[in-house]
């Protein structure tokens, strides 16, 4: 069996973490055959309940778990890992917007910073999934200048997920004959759910998604409004946010940058490099394809129509107010 993998989970006593950390220790991510180190950050007061969870994951006895280490102390955390799902952090609550929690987070997501620049691999891979997870990661990404940047992320495939059931749903067919689906932005109420390119299997048949729906007013309103608000409907519903399908979507979005995509489009924020007239340095989400070097590369050659155009750049000046406001935070 080759080394371990060392993986860090933060926020790893809160209830994504508590899906999450079973599907990574049992293979789901990095393959039935890779052990895993997992190490499991969160803050002092929770430490009595980080316990239970650490004796949970032994009472699995699961044979790829080689070791986990519970810490509140970020230097150790951060020591030498391979990948950082970086979980810990508020989450919103009813009538909240997402940036809401950018005061109490991004602080955050500056101390995790320094801990990874100075203890982790240089060839860390970095998942924020803790909101507003775009502007954390790019907080994490400058605060950790010693780490490239193209190995920074911001999870928006549970958005992407999400896209994909409501298709699915629509049409009465199974997820799987449902891709390409994208999302384009912010994880926010502003991200672009985009449909344009987006193809389905339909009695064996490949056709394009807005060909089999045949029905613009949907793909154009309703499909979008709901991928946009289906966290907040959640949290209505439950009264807690998302974590079963949060950590569902983190174990995809790992397992394609470790493994790679083939053909496959995902989507995930990335560090602009100006694909599709998006700002240089912002995190947005792209579509993208990951080879099995797991390098990560926006999807070329996308027509923009003028509809898809306004909503790209809309979703593009939310990540700039919120990316000032979060320095401003941080200056303060
Ligand atoms: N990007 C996405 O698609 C999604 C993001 N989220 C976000 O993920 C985050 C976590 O959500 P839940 O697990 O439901 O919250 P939770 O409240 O159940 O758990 C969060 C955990 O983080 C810990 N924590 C707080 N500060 C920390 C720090 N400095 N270091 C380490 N741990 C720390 C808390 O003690 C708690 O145990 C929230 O910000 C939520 O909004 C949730 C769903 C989807
Ligand atoms: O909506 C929230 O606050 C949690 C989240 O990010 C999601 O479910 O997409």
């Amino acid at each position: 069996m080759s080394d371990p993998v060392k993986v860090l989970v933060t926020g790893a006593a809160g209830q994504i973490a508590y899906s999450l950390l079973y599907s990574i220790a049992k293979g789901d991510v990095f393959g039935e055959k890779q052990p895993i180190s997992l190490v499991l950050l969160d803050i002092p007061p929770m430490m009595a309940v980080l316990d239970g969870v650490v004796m949970e994951l032994q009472d699995c006895a699961l044979p790829l778990l080689a070791e986990v280490i519970p810490t509140a102390d970020e230097a150790a955390a951060f020591k030498d890992i391979d990948v950082a799902l970086l979980v810990g952090a508020q989450p919103r609550r009813q009538g909240m917007e997402r940036k809401d929690l950018l005061k109490a987070n991004v602080k955050i997501f500056k101390s995790q910073g320094a801990a990874l620049d100075a203890h982790a691999k240089k060839t860390v891979k970095v998942v924020v999934v803790g909101n507003p997870a775009n502007t954390n990661a790019l907080v994490i990404s400058k605060f950790a200048p010693s780490i490239p940047k193209e190995n920074f992320s911001c999870l928006t495939r549970l958005d992407q997920n999400r896209a994909q059931a409501q298709v699915a749903s629509k049409l009465g067919i199974s997820n799987e004959n449902v891709q390409r689906t994208i999302i384009w932005g912010n994880h926010s109420s502003t991200q672009f759910p985009d449909l344009a390119h987006a193809v389905v299997h339909v009695n064996g048949k490949l056709m394009p998604a807005q060909e089999a729906i045949k029905d613009d007013n949907w793909v154009k309103n309703d499909f979008i409004q709901t991928v946009q608000t289906r966290g907040g409907a959640v949290i209505q519903a439950r009264k807690l946010s998302s974590a079963m399908s949060a950590a569902k979507a983190i174990c995809d979005h790992v397992r394609d940058w470790w493994f790679g995509t083939g053909e496959r489009w995902v989507s995930m924020g990335i560090i602009s490099k100006g694909d599709y007239g998006i700002q240089e340095g912002l995190m947005y989400s792209f579509p993208v394809q990951i080879g099995t070097d797991k390098v990560v590369q926006v999807v070329p050659g996308l027509t923009i129509s003028d509809f898809a155009r306004e909503k790209l750049d809309a979703t593009q000046a939310e990540l700039i107010e919120e990316r000032d406001c979060a320095f401003s935070f941080l200056e303060a």
